[in-house]
């Protein structure tokens, strides 16, 4: 999910036109420039990942937008859309057949009558292909008209124009743009046999096979109702301290960065932090690489970057018959997936062995203390499977949630530099809730602000942002019917930031969720808010994502404060699979300062019958306040003695 990685924007991107947009710290929109090398921050050098934001991905072939700036998201997006909503009235998205169809009709007409008759006849028969319901809204995108955009974000606009339901036509390709919550339900859970992957499952199944996020059909039935069963509640309970220990080992290496007056690139550090997580949750393997770096932290990133490209690729070069066995970029990313799939079939050959020797007594419940992954589930259950399907359920379920949780995080952060007030009271929550020793589940309960914090970075930054389907039958969205073959988005973006919707659509505002109401999803929200999907193929990890990402942020805010570090470059978007930073989160990290305790003391001279006297202090530790994030002053703490 592009990074078609996770479930779905693959194919949105590699059928969109690459653009890109960057907005500076004034706000203005501008293209795109490779900006002066960052200033040092720790993982730059030795040891930084080999996805390193802040070189490597500025070439790459992504769909840039800002977030950023000194102006944070909201007055970007609101003067970026006030422009594009200028353009859009102006005309310029309107289509009244397929995109191609009215240049070329115009041309014949100007032939005179005979070229007029073709040119209505091909405006005819273009228009039954192209399988345009009845009153159809739609929008024509080229990438001229949108240069300088990140694709879902022309997308919202066109929805405020043209509706929940609108055909793009992009050249000779056209796509169906979903942002109404009903539709959203109709082809997600209401009619979802009716839809597959589409394109998504095509560009994924280099890496991911079969796998569940891209399979159809029987193949996708068979292995979800293997896999679900895995993530049962205890396993997802006993991740907890997977997820404390990881994020303990993250915080060790802040503190040093602290020590050290190093500035940190954060998105970096939640990728590792998420890949150590997800090998050892999945197929028992330490990744370890929030210590070092190996060959096989390098290999498993150099498939993502793959899968990342060809998302984004408008030619596919890779399937070039010649040129993908002597492209050195293919042989290394061949080499990259005889590697992870070796070690898989070692980790599946060993967990076998393990399971063989073990005293099995399988139940709902199962559990194996010394090695609790999901594999270890799966072969225990007496899962009757390949070693193929086992293999790309496997890499499916290492990449699922590896890029999301990550990018959960890193917009979190990035959010939490902006609202210092929401900060503060996450802080005093982690303080009043966690202990010094690893977050339980009781603590994970009790830790709601923060579980809002999470809910409502993913309301504004889904990851991914787009869900891909394509129509396997005719059908009816909303009043508009549809034929077979249609390749449809839908724009989880523009659910999140509609404005009948959401008061105050753009702004971080985890207040929203009653911290005594349920949690929300995509039921409660009627699918208005679907961060993790909706329907028989919603995610299989929300739970255990949710608790993990919690549980990291708890961690690391009670221990430190977070601030963009100065003089980085502004935080701009790629999208892939999820929402990439171009440059990097780059933070400076500090210890917390405790709060001084000053103590009020009241004295009283007290005399006694033999004339001593003795004083007795009432004292009351006064609210102490310190200076946080942005300059505001934040009440720490207050307490009585
Ligand atoms: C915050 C982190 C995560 C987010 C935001 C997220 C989001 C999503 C979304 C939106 C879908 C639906 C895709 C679609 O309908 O096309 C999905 C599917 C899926 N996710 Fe996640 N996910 C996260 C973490 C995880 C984790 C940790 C795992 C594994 C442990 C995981 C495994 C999967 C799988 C296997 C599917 C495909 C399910 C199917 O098609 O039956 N995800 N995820």
């Amino acid at each position: 999910m592009p990074l078609p990685l996770h479930p779905c924007c693959a194919a949105v991107v590699a059928a969109t036109p690459a653009m890109a947009t960057t907005a500076g710290s004034g706000g203005t929109i501008s293209p795109s420039t490779a900006a002066a090398p960052p200033p040092r921050y720790l993982g730059s050098g030795q040891g930084r990942l080999r996805l390193a934001p802040a070189a490597s991905r500025r070439n790459r072939p992504l769909l840039r937008c800002s977030a950023s700036g000194g102006d944070g998201p909201d007055k970007v997006l609101e003067k970026r859309r006030a422009e594009l909503a200028a353009r859009i009235s102006s005309g310029e998205f309107t289509a009244q057949g397929p995109g191609w169809l009215a240049p070329v009709a115009a041309r014949l007409a100007k032939l005179g009558p005979p070229g007029e008759l073709a040119a209505g006849l091909l405006t005819k028969v273009a228009g039954g292909a192209a399988r345009r319901g009845p009153g159809l809204p739609q929008a024509v995108g080229s990438l001229a008209s949108v240069a300088g955009e990140a694709f879902f974000l022309p997308l919202y606009d066109l929805f405020l124009t043209y509706g929940g339901v609108f055909r793009l036509n992009f050249g000779p390709k056209s796509f169906l743009i979903v942002s109404d919550p009903d539709v959203a339900k109709h082809i997600l859970r209401d009619n979802s046999k009716a839809y597959s992957k589409g394109i998504l499952a095509e560009i994924l199944e280099f890496v991911m096979g079969t796998g569940l996020i891209p399979a159809d059909g029987e193949v996708w039935r068979v292995r979800r109702r293997a896999i679900v069963p895995a993530l049962h509640q205890k396993y997802v309970t006993a991740m907890i301290g997977l997820f404390g220990n990881a994020s303990g080992r993250l915080c060790q290496k802040l503190d040093k960065a602290a020590s050290d007056g190093e500035d940190v690139e954060m998105e970096s550090l939640f990728s590792r932090l998420t890949l150590d997580v997800i090998g050892k949750a999945v197929f028992n393997y330490d990744f370890d690489s929030l210590s070092y770096d190996n060959g096989i932290v390098e290999a498993v990133y150099v498939t993502l970057r793959e899968a990342e490209m060809r998302s984004t690729s408008p030619i596919p070069t890779w399937e070039i018959p010649i040129w993908k066995d002597i492209s050195p970029r293919q042989r290394k990313v061949n080499e990259a997936l005889a590697l992870i799939n070796n070690i898989l079939d070692e980790l599946i050959a060993t967990c076998k062995r393990m399971v063989d020797e073990e005293d099995l007594q399988f139940h709902e419940e199962y559990m194996n203390e010394k090695d609790p992954s999901i594999l270890h589930f799966l072969l225990a259950s007496g899962d009757d499977v390949s070693s193929k399907q086992l293999r790309d359920d496997l890499m499916t379920m290492l990449i699922a949630g590896h890029e999301t949780s990550a990018a959960v995080l890193t917009w979190t952060f990035y959010l939490l530099s902006k609202y210092p007030n929401v900060m503060s009271k996450l802080q005093a929550e982690a303080d009043a809730v966690l202990g010094d020793g690893l977050p339980t589940i009781d603590d994970v309960k009790k830790l709601k602000y923060t579980t809002r914090v999470i809910n409502e970075s993913l309301r504004l930054y889904p990851q991914p942002p787009v869900l891909i389907r394509r129509s396997l039958e005719d059908d009816m969205l909303g009043e508009y019917p549809i034929g077979k073959g249609e390749d449809i988005f839908i724009s989880i973006w523009n659910l999140h930031r509609c404005p009948k919707h959401w008061d105050d659509a753009d702004v971080f505002n985890p207040e929203r969720w009653p911290l005594d109401g349920p949690n929300p999803n995509e039921t409660n929200q009627k699918f208005s808010y679907l961060p993790f999907g909706g329907g028989p193929r919603k995610c299989v990890g929300d739970m255990f994502a949710t608790f993990e990402t919690v549980v990291a942020t708890a961690m690391l805010v009670k221990r430190f404060d977070f601030q963009m570090a100065p003089g980085a470059p502004p935080v701009e978007m790629t999208t892939g699979a999820t929402i990439h930073t171009t440059k990097g989160l780059n933070m400076t990290v500090t210890r917390r300062i405790k709060p001084p305790v000053i103590p009020n003391l009241e004295m009283k001279i007290v005399s006694d019958s033999e004339g001593s006297t003795s004083s007795t202090a009432s004292v009351a530790v006064s609210t102490a306040s310190i200076t946080s994030g942005e300059g505001q002053q934040v009440e720490v703490s207050t307490s009585q003695v």
